[in-house]
């Protein structure tokens, strides 16, 4: 079977930048290390005025298009994964795709478009849909540009404050890719669930602990049914473990959860029984609360195990880089992850091609996914290229009545009072310039 998978990834983050520590938590009257240590945040990327979801999504389409030398007609679909549309019938994927059409002699005529919305799981369905219609032959030799962007906003004085982000990441789907082959094997867990939704409303109704525990359970079933097909998962098979990062926090929970899921009634279950005991079985216990009160006791000495601190330190802790500095970018989070695991891989100038990544997409609502990941050859050389960092550290650093005058701008129902100007100047990129006659909204290339 030919491989498909993601052969090339582009990144825009938007760009303005809050500093968490230094700029929200003293106007919060809370201790920095709430944002660093607990959060584990150090930067939220915001969108200029000029940008938003279109903007974002068409400037990293772009890129990518450039550097992989595709003209629109080469291109057999764009979908766009997103949980920030703006408008509830026409899909970003053909604003995008007029923007982009300003800037290339083609057109995408004969490309189908469309957009997937399951919370921040989106662009994984977005990949996935892809995927089978690269599978089923409905391609014509032609790929697919997936892209997610979000401007990932809260309600000012919401809890979710501290996690907001935004930014877009392209990629491309194709046959004999360069980067990962994706698997036909999946893990879901999925329940109708009350915890994060927009219900005509820009900024989300969050029960924010419980959200928490919703990812935690969903994660857990998807891990559970990835297991019964496939062989029993050892964690040692994975080179890392990208999941999906609302900040980075979550992520220590979940991967906590997971490594001792996937442990018991193995060798490393019995490696550590002389240091911390065995894991709690149910049927030692009374009643439900006494077991769970011991796995929680179980938990917090694991976490402190040499065993499992290296685990986490390779597998999971260098997925998180690009997140620590960015904030929640909903749809892209899980493939900024991904990213970040191989810019790790890069850095230590890892030869992993053939090795396996464990993804852990999750959308609130609420469903978990969980696929495996083969490196493939040409990773380093996508990879090399990107310019995140160059990115990151152009951002406009925002003083506090600078980050609120932005996040008024981006507010759909406000009527601002003030003339908010742009902070930094667009170069070589798309950008909002109003709206059009029938609300619809205009974007322009700035050369
Ligand atoms: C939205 C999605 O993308 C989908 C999902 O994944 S849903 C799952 C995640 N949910 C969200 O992201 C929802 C949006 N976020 C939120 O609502 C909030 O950010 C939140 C509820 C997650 C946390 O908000 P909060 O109540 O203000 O923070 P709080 O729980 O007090 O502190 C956060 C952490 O920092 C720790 N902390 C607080 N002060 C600290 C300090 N001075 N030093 C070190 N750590 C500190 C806390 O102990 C806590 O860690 P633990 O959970 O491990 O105990």
């Amino acid at each position: 079977m030919t491989a498909v998978g993601i052969d090339g990834i582009e990144i825009w983050t938007g760009k303005l930048k809050l500093d968490l520590p230094g700029t929200f938590a003293p106007e919060q009257g809370d201790d920095p290390e709430k944002y660093t240590k607990g959060l584990g945040l150090t930067n939220s990327s915001f969108p200029d005025v000029y940008e938003d979801i279109v903007t974002m999504g068409a400037n990293a389409a772009k890129g990518l298009m450039d550097r992989k030398g595709l003209e629109p007609e080469d291109v057999g679909r764009i979908d766009v994964a997103t949980e920030s549309a703006f408008d509830h019938s026409k899909p970003v994927s053909t604003y995008i795709a007029g923007c982009l059409e300003q800037v290339y002699d083609g057109d995408f005529t004969h490309a189908n478009k469309g957009e997937r919305k399951f919370a921040c799981l989106a662009g994984t369905q977005a990949i996935d849909d892809a995927y089978n219609w690269i599978r089923a032959g409905r391609n014509r030799d032609r790929p697919a540009i997936v892209i997610t962007t979000d401007t990932a906003l809260y309600a000012r004085g919401d809890p979710g404050e501290a996690t907001q982000g935004a930014g877009a990441v392209a990629m491309l789907i194709d046959e004999d890719p360069s980067i990962v082959e994706l698997s036909t094997d999946q893990g879901y867990g999925s329940k109708d669930e009350t915890d994060f939704l927009k219900p005509n409303q820009q900024f989300p109704s969050v029960d924010g602990k419980r959200s928490v525990q919703v990812y935690l359970s969903r994660m857990r079933e998807a891990l559970e049914d990835y297991e019964s097909v496939t062989d029993d998962i050892a964690l040692e098979d994975f080179a890392y473990a990208p999941f999906h990062t609302p900040f980075p926090g979550m992520v220590r929970k979940a991967a906590l959860l997971a490594y001792r899921h996937v442990i018991r009634d193995t060798e490393h279950e019995d490696a550590l029984a002389d240091e911390i005991g065995r894991q709690p079985r149910e049927a030692e216990y009374e009643d439900r609360e006494a077991y769970e009160e011991a796995i929680r006791e179980y938990m917090d000495e694991l976490k402190t195990t040499e065993q499992y601190r290296s685990w986490y330190d390779t597998a999971v802790e260098p997925t998180l880089e690009l997140s620590r500095e960015v904030g929640n970018w909903y749809t892209s989070s899980v493939h900024i992850a991904r990213v970040s695991a191989l810019r790790d891989a890069l850095t230590r100038d890892r030869e992993f091609v053939g090795d396996t990544l464990l993804v852990a997409s999750y959308g609130s609502g609420a469903q978990a996914e969980i696929h495996a990941e083969t490196i493939r050859e040409g990773w380093r050389a996508e990879i090399e290229t990107l310019d995140i960092d160059a990115q990151l550290d152009a951002r406009y650093d925002l003083t506090w009545d600078e980050y609120e005058d932005v996040h008024d701008v981006h507010e759909y129902d406000m009527d601002l009072d003030r003339e908010v100007e742009e902070f930094t100047q667009p170069d070589g990129e798309f950008v909002f310039t109003g709206w059009g006659r029938m609300n619809e909204r205009k974007y322009e290339y700035v050369e």
